[in-house]
């Protein structure tokens, strides 16, 4: 194995196999656990379509019942954030349906996207790219979850997990600013592998993952932006042999994204300077 792939696969937790009822019990555990030694009431995520929501979602939802079990009071609040109108709407009511959130609530981000967007323009002359406002919708999502977690003593949760952590593939303070990230440690094909082992339907574990942040490519799919495919990640988080291009092409997303996995730097951090080289290519 390449050198720097066991250290990324160490950084990263992924095992090269996982049992999916462990994985289910340990962190739904993880969940009910932070939540009583937080105070909080709960848990508050958006919920896309996307598979990775679906998978987070759904652990939420039964730590919350488990939590009732054990005579705690706790809630979850799926939230709806879409941008106007979704255009695979249908698929997000499929992932609420799988979820079965103890509350559901619906915030639609674009009034804010679109404030954000006139102010720019009027103080800057100058028109917002597609690619800005696709991570402003990112983090005005950001801002309604921790609306409704202060106002409900709720902790958000976040949908990180390795083959997304690896490649940086997430905006930061946007989808990466979060309280509890109950899939870190897992790849996307055990994301799925999960999802199929708690009954959800094929419509919701065989959804094409896509951040869908842009208006001018709706759906656009996160591979087709990587580059290079999840199959080819999520083996490399396995410790497999992938081709020499591929594992550079990882290896160089994780090197520029060291910045997106750290608290912002400080003149006490050297970590910065290791991934100079990386910069400036
Ligand atoms: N070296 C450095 N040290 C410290 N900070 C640095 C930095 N380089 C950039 N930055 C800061 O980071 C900012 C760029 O980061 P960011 O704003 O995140 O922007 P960026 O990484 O350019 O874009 C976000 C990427 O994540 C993808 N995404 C987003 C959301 C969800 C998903 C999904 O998988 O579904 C994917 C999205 O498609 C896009 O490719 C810069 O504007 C700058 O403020
Ligand atoms: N339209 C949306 N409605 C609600 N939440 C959203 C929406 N888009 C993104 N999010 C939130 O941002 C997170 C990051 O998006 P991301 O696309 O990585 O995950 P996903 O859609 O759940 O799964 P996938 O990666 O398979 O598409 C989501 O998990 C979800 O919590
Ligand atoms: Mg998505």
């Amino acid at each position: 194995m390449r050198e720097l792939q066991a250290k990324i696969i160490d950084e990263m937790g992924v095992k090269p196999e996982i049992d999916p009822a462990e994985e289910v019990t340990a962190r739904v555990k993880f969940l009910k656990d932070y939540v009583k030694v937080s105070g909080a009431k709960g848990f508050v995520l958006g919920i896309s379509g996307g598979l990775d929501s679906s998978l987070a979602g759904r652990l939420a939802q039964l730590a919350v019942e488990s939590l009732a079990d054990d005579g705690v009071e706790a809630d979850f609040v799926a939230v709806r954030l879409p941008h106007g109108v979704q255009h695979d709407e249908e698929d997000a009511r499929a992932a609420l349906e799988f979820v079965r959130a103890k509350t559901e609530w619906t915030f639609n981000v674009k009034p804010a996207v679109d404030g954000f967007e006139q102010e720019y323009e009027r103080t800057s002359d100058k028109e917002l790219s597609d690619f800005t406002r696709g991570n402003t919708k990112a983090r005005a999502r950001m801002i309604a979850q921790y609306m409704i977690a202060g106002e409900r003593n709720l902790l958000v949760v976040g949908t990180d997990h390795g083959a997304e952590s690896v490649t940086g593939f997430f905006t930061k303070y946007g989808d990466g600013g979060a309280d509890i990230l109950p899939l870190f440690g897992l790849n996307k094909r055990q994301n799925r592998q999960i999802l199929q082992y708690l009954g959800a339907p094929e419509r919701v574990w065989q959804k094409i993952p896509t951040a869908d942040l842009l208006d001018l490519q709706p759906g656009r799919t996160d591979e087709h932006e990587l580059g290079i495919t999840y199959e080819q990640i999520d083996s490399y988080l396995e410790g497999r042999d992938v081709p020499d291009e591929v594992a550079e092409s990882i290896e160089k997303r994780y090197l520029l994204t060291r910045h997106k996995r750290s608290t912002p730097v400080t003149r006490f951090d050297t970590w910065w300077q290791e991934g100079a080289a990386a910069w400036t290519k």
